[in-house]
């Protein structure tokens, strides 16, 4: 039309066509709704005259909730200003919904303070509407109102941080006599790990393996603390003895020296893939020194194809996975173990909890098969020892552990760092043997639900506020889903979120379409994000450095697994690793100073090796614990307990949310006010809470991890369920921190992976609460079903664990962990 073409031509002065009032007269409020007026007629009149729709103005992400609903509703009357704290005081509201209509707080057994959502703009996103579609009903509750108390003392105790030096427990010997020599390493040997892998000394735990296993051929239980360097304790004396039959068949000119072709000498079985690949890795870095002595991995997850090619080239040291190992037995012919003479099972405990008992049976009996039979040909290889040693590690004595122990060994001898410490007869509890490194910083932060992702933001925050104070942090989270969500949020740049806008005419004329062909809208997860793994986290990040985060779960590709976990140990800046319990175990992963537990462990153990991936061989380290206000926090006795000090509990230090957060969120450390840090925690969770509204796809991740936490949290072990316990759990409180303004009862999660059909319709509180003797093994089951506990193959294993733990436990006439009938 001409008129448009006449348009283009004019030209606006940046200060608009028509001159603003100056407001004068009045108090402060009337002026600026004065102002406010005329600017909407203002904006009003430049549409009219230019044709153009001048964008809606974002949210400053320092309104609180009450001015999002403002947003909405206008300039409201004066009214005098209102402290957060006056809020606690307030008595319990009935909760109102968005539709005006008030329900009472015991209907869905959720929050009893959740306040009537009105912010327009929110329900006119399409997230929300598709909710509101299904009858979900939006929800905004205060941060800061109705949190359950603390039980345990308020104030914070000493920190851990003004607490003297402690000796490390699992730290190299200092005394000049323990040397590797001592121990009978040849000088080679001792050269190799001093000047190439810079170790001077060995560990307490080397001390007293290395020489057993050098010296004799008997079979050995290895029991010490994390980070006491296990692994070298049974690979060097492999790799002497290895070295030891290479030179004797020189010595007496046998035609062919030791090599590839020689046969298959020694396998080591680890529970996990990245375990393997680890232990794989110290053992090439040992073999440096020994260039003729060849080792391999065969483990899940990689082409069997050129697992088979490696083995038919020939090695003399295997590091496998158990199934994947009776796999290559039973199919690979080339695979020839008549000459295997050490077996090493790592992580006793945990081959044992992920079901691979039977393969381990398996294996036994086919190396002892395999030997007999070729008892003659193997004394071609001279100093071949006639019996084969095997070694079993594990950081407890548990009774599966002592059944891997019947399986597998034969007048095992007890091999652990100061044998005076405790003896075999002191077996009350077994797994008190297994304690914390001394030197490790233990705290424990109360922290409300609600109040639980703002928390752990800001102690994120405050971590790496100083360069160099903490290079890197794991963060251990209950379930996949929720490390999905969690690394979505700390790697989303948080301040851009803005009120969804409105929906454009097309996106209303689609709506109705779809509602027309009854269509439901699928959610689409973005194929391009499941390959990202690591990102830059702009909430964590300071002006003056960067923080990456990454993320590590069983449910990833386990190349992409590998590679998370490669990129994290070069990367040199400071990064925080949010993981499930698949980072727990073994793992190795160097400069970690700190270990937070958002999620508690499952059980004691799972704790104790998840704080283990730091303080290691005699560094420094801190670890710190989540837990919520009530039972959680006799969790404390746990952590006293896997101490030396223990029941003095002087070294455990205790944080509460309002510090944390203080800490973590006002920069300055100076309280403009004593509300400062409740605004700004307020601001944050709207933010994170706008984050998930803007996209359906973020709303359902955030059900989604949501659900599997609640199921998870079901299946704490027995003995733990009374500090764990479901019934106590807040559903409604929790839901915020998962960034939802919805209520439990009423979530769905669309494409809920398997087991989503069998979604009861009472509420997860109610669900996780069933009846009875069997009320945990109902959560139980519910989890391994359908939380993504671990990797599919994991989660089958952990399946038949549970199936096996309970025969085992029935004809052992124990409780059951899982309360099964
Ligand atoms: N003699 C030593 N001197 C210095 N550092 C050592 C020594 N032995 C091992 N280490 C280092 O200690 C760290 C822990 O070793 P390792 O992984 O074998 O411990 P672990 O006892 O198996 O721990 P976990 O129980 O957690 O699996 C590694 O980084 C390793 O390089």
């Amino acid at each position: 039309m001409a008129d448009d073409g006449m348009l283009l031509n004019f030209s606006i002065p940046d200060s608009g066509i028509l001159n603003k009032p100056q407001f004068k007269g009045g108090n402060w409020k009337q002026r600026q709704t004065a102002k406010k007026a005329a600017a909407h007629w203002h904006t009003k009149a430049t549409e009219r005259l230019t044709g153009v729709r001048a964008p809606k103005a974002p949210l400053p992400l320092s309104v609180n909730a009450t001015d999002v609903n403002r947003t909405a509703l206008g300039p409201r009357p004066a009214r005098p200003h209102r402290s957060p704290e006056y809020d606690n005081d307030r008595p319990a509201k009935r909760p109102k919904v968005s539709g005006g209509e008030h329900k009472k707080p015991e209907d869905d057994g959720a929050a009893a303070d959740f306040r009537p959502h009105s912010d327009a703009s929110v329900i006119k996103n399409p997230a929300a509407k598709q909710d509101a579609s299904k009858g979900g009903k939006q929800i905004i509750s205060s941060l800061f109102s109705f949190n359950p108390t603390s039980t345990t003392q308020t104030q914070p105790t000493k920190t851990t941080e003004e607490d003297a030096p402690i000796e490390p427990s699992n730290a190299p010997l200092t005394s000049e006599l323990d040397t590797f020599t001592s121990l009978g390493i040849s000088p080679t040997l001792a050269a190799h790990l001093l000047k190439k892998m810079e170790l001077k000394a060995p560990t307490a735990i080397q001390k007293a393996a290395v020489a057993q296993l050098i010296k004799d051929d008997s079979d050995a239980f290895i029991q010490a603390e994390t980070g006491s360097g296990k692994t070298l304790a049974y690979l060097l004396p492999i790799v002497q003895r290895l070295m030891e039959l290479s030179a004797n068949m020189k010595k007496r000119k046998v035609d062919e020296s030791v090599s590839r072709d020689s046969g298959l000498f020694a396998i080591i079985l680890a529970p996990t893939r990245e375990l393997s690949k680890q232990i794989a890795n110290v053992l090439d870095n040992l073999l440096r020194c020994a260039h003729w002595l060849v080792a391999t991995t065969v483990i899940g997850g990689e082409k069997k194809k050129s697992e088979k090619a490696r083995l038919r080239k020939g090695i003399n040291v295997l590091v496998a996975t158990p199934g994947r190992l009776a796999d290559h037995l039973e199919h690979t012919k080339a695979l020839d173990v008549s000459n295997v003479r050490w077996l090493v099972l790592d992580e006793g405990d945990r081959l044992m909890e992920l079901g691979f008992e039977d393969e381990i049976q398996k294996i036994v009996s086919n190396l002892n098969l395999r030997m007999r039979a070729h008892k003659d040909e193997a004394a071609r290889i001279p100093g071949l020892p006639a019996k084969r040693t095997t070694v079993l590690c594990s950081a407890t004595m548990k009774l599966d552990v002592e059944r891997l122990g019947e399986i597998s060994l034969k007048d095992a001898v007890h091999i652990r760092a100061n044998p005076a410490d405790r003896t075999e007869d002191d077996a009350a509890d077994k797994d008190q043997a297994f304690l914390a490194p001394a030197q490790l910083k233990q705290s424990f932060a109360v922290v409300a639900p609600k109040l639980r992702l703002v928390s752990l933001i800001s102690f994120l925050k405050r971590a790496f506020a100083r360069k160099g104070s903490v290079m890197k942090a794991i963060v251990f989270i209950s379930c996949a889903d929720s490390v999905d969500f969690h690394f979505d949020i700390l790697t989303s740049n948080l301040e851009e979120e803005t009120v969804p806008r409105e929906d454009t005419k097309e996106e209303k004329d689609e709506e109705v379409e779809e509602k027309k062909s009854k269509k439901k809208p699928v959610v689409q997860a973005d194929p391009t994000k499941i390959a990202v793994t690591h990102a830059e986290s702009p909430s964590l990040s300071p002006h003056t450095h960067k923080v990456t985060t990454y993320r590590l779960h069983g449910s990833l590709p386990q190349s992409l697994r590998t590679s998370t976990l490669a990129h994290f140990t070069k990367n040199n800046e400071p990064a925080v690793l949010l993981a499930t319990d698949v980072a727990s175990r073994g793992l190795d992963l160097p400069n970690v100073d700190l270990v937070v537990e958002f999620d508690p462990a499952f059980a004691r153990e799972d704790h104790l090796h998840r704080i283990g991936r730091t303080a290691r061989a005699g560094r420094d380290g801190r670890a710190c614990i989540f837990l919520m206000p009530g039972c959680e926090e006799g969790y404390v006795d746990i952590l006293k307990s896997d101490r030396k000090d223990g029941e003095t509990g002087i070294h455990i230090g205790r944080q509460d949310a309002d510090e944390i957060l203080k800490k973590g969120l006002v920069t300055s450390g100076v309280l403009k006010d004593k509300t400062e840090y409740m605004e700004k925690a307020t601001d944050l969770q709207l933010a994170v809470e706008r984050w998930a509204l803007a996209s359906p796809a973020r709303l359902e991740s955030a059900r989604r991890a949501y659900q599997s936490h609640v199921r998870a949290y079901a299946t704490h072990v027995a003995a733990e369920r009374g500090y764990f316990d479901i019934k106590q759990l807040h559903l409604g409180h929790l839901a915020k921190a998962f960034a939802l303004r919805e209520r439990p009862s009423g979530m769905k999660v669309p494409g809920l992976r398997t087991g989503a059909g069998r979604e009861s319709k009472k509420p997860a509180k109610i669900r996780g609460a069933a009846t009875g003797a069997n009320k945990g093994a109902v959560a139980t089951k519910a989890a391994l079903d359908d939380t993504k506990v671990d990797d599919t193959e994991e989660a089958a294993k952990m399946r038949k664990a549970v199936r096996a733990r309970e025969k085992f436990m029935r004809h052992a006439g124990m409780a059951d962990e899982f309360n099964l009938g």
